[in-house]
């Protein structure tokens, strides 16, 4: 149960249910920086090949497991997904669901970062998705659509219009996430379907609108995908999270890139925020002024979604301001840019 002072907030142990690892070295930066404060979090697919059945989820379970610093060895369990493409077949459902994986990703081909193995025609997928509606296996969504002619702003509500609608009316038994959602639109649709759809949303969409991405000069940190849209999509985004309402739950969409590949001239999507998570969202939480209803937000609707036990520790985070760091050196000696570098953050962790 929440607990909050003036300076002290304890909260359930939190989750995120978005989020992206990497592999190789990176590892050891990303699984610390996230085992920092949540117990589990479902991890992207999006690796280069793609991690496409229940025998690369496995493998790669394994090398996340091996990068868990040791003092926090027990209180961190990644959740796996697969990644859908042209080729996966209903038996790839039911291998993957028997082998432990959580859910299944849907990326539409082209729509993001390492999504071109991804599905280019949806109604090849229906077999699929009526193999993941039987095993009760959680369809996850990066919801934009990627015909050249939509205009980037307008692509997430153009898939939800054309193509989501159609999933969710196909199969109203199938558990779907809507991923870092970013407009009223998909707020809007989300509330209006049963408890079978629900979305996460990111630190970065609730912080920020696209002048923070465009104003005085571009910010490639504030890149990412989808991206962020007119103040009056992110107002209704905190609008959403400050009624309260349990289909809208924590997933950060943590995505580092090296810094050259973000400061460049076709600079990357994604940013990462892991090292500041929990304390972004507690920022946006108090400025909404509903600090106490972060924890059902971070710990409990995600668990209640996924059918998981809520976590029983806690996390304690104390008022203190601190500078999110300008950079963050990977092993392999190239910087990181984390989100929000350089920036005043009211709430720290103090303890998992
Ligand atoms: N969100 C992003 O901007 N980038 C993500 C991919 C994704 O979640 O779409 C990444 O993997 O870098
Ligand atoms: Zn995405
Ligand atoms: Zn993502």
């Amino acid at each position: 149960m929440q607990q909050t002072t003036t300076n002290q907030l304890t909260l359930t142990l939190p989750d995120d249910w978005h989020l992206h690892l990497r592999d190789g070295e990176m590892l050891t930066e990303t699984v610390a920086a996230t085992a920092r404060c949540f117990a589990r979090a479902i991890v992207m697919p999006n690796l280069v090949p793609p991690v496409v059945n229940a025998e690369m989820a496995a493998a790669y379970k394994a090398r996340i497991n091996e990068a868990i610093p040791a003092n926090l060895a027990h209180s961190f369990t990644p959740l796996m997904t697969i990644y859908l493409t042209n080729q996966t077949t209903p038996q790839d459902i039911l291998a993957a669901k028997a082998a432990g994986v959580t859910a299944a990703k849907l990326y539409p081909a082209g729509a993001t970062t390492n999504s071109d193995a991804a599905v280019s025609q949806i109604d090849r997928l229906f077999p699929v998705f009526e193999a993941m509606t039987n095993a009760d296996m959680p369809l996850l969504i990066h919801g934009e659509v990627t015909d050249s002619h939509i205009d980037i702003f307008d692509r997430e509500k153009v898939f939800i219009d054309t193509i989501l609608n159609k999933i969710v009316s196909h199969f109203s038994q199938l558990r779907i996430v809507l991923e870092h959602i970013t407009t009223e639109d998909a707020v809007e649709f989300v509330k209006a379907q049963d408890n079978h759809v629900a979305a996460t949303i990111t630190p970065q969409h609730l912080l920020l609108n696209r002048n923070d991405l465009l104003v005085g000069g571009v910010r490639p940190h504030n890149y990412c995908l989808p991206v962020l849209k007119r103040n009056t999509h992110q107002q209704a985004l905190r609008e959403v999270v400050a009624s309260g309402n349990s289909k809208f739950f924590l997933g950060t969409d943590s995505a580092p890139h090296e810094k050259y590949r973000k400061e460049n001239a076709c600079g990357c999507a994604g940013c990462y925020s892991a090292w500041s998570a929990i304390e972004l969202y507690a920022q946006v939480f108090e400025e909404l002024g509903v600090i106490e209803k972060l924890e059902a937000f971070a710990s409990f609707y995600g668990a209640d979604f996924y059918q998981l036990p809520r976590n029983t520790q806690t996390i304690t985070l104390v008022k203190e301001s601190w500078q999110v760091p300008e950079e963050i050196i990977l092993p392999n000696g190239n910087p990181i840019v984390p989100f929000y570098a350089g920036k005043t953050l009211s709430w720290k962790l103090q303890s998992k």
